[in-house]
């Protein structure tokens, strides 16, 4: 279920705004306003439930910094790949 530090690293290749560390993969957006920011937190919450993954974020502002890893494997899993796919998507479509 774990992924090894490899794996994440290779998978990463294809998400160059994140990055790996403290067994956990890390981005941070910034908006053009606090509304932008809510607005995208509000859909990337609605894509949580629907997966059933959730993240350690937090928001500042129009800035909005999101930490991925799977509490159940104890680190990083294509769940967390896979949530982070989708909110590339969202805050894509924000722009
Ligand atoms: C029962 C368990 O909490 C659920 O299966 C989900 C909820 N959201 C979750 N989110 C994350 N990041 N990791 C999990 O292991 C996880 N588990």
């Amino acid at each position: 279920m774990k992924l090894d530090d490899n794996t994440i690293e290779k998978k990463l290749s294809q998400l160059p705004e994140w990055e790996y560390y403290d067994n956990a993969i890390h981005t941070e957006y910034e908006f053009e306003n606090f509304k932008d920011c809510f607005s995208a937190m509000s859909r990337i919450a609605f894509e949580c439930e629907a997966l059933n993954h959730h993240p350690n974020w937090s928001n500042i502002y129009n800035v909005l910094k999101i930490s991925l890893s799977t509490h159940d494997a104890d680190g990083v899993t294509d769940k967390d790949f896979q949530l982070a796919q989708a909110i590339e998507t969202i805050v894509e479509e924000e722009d």
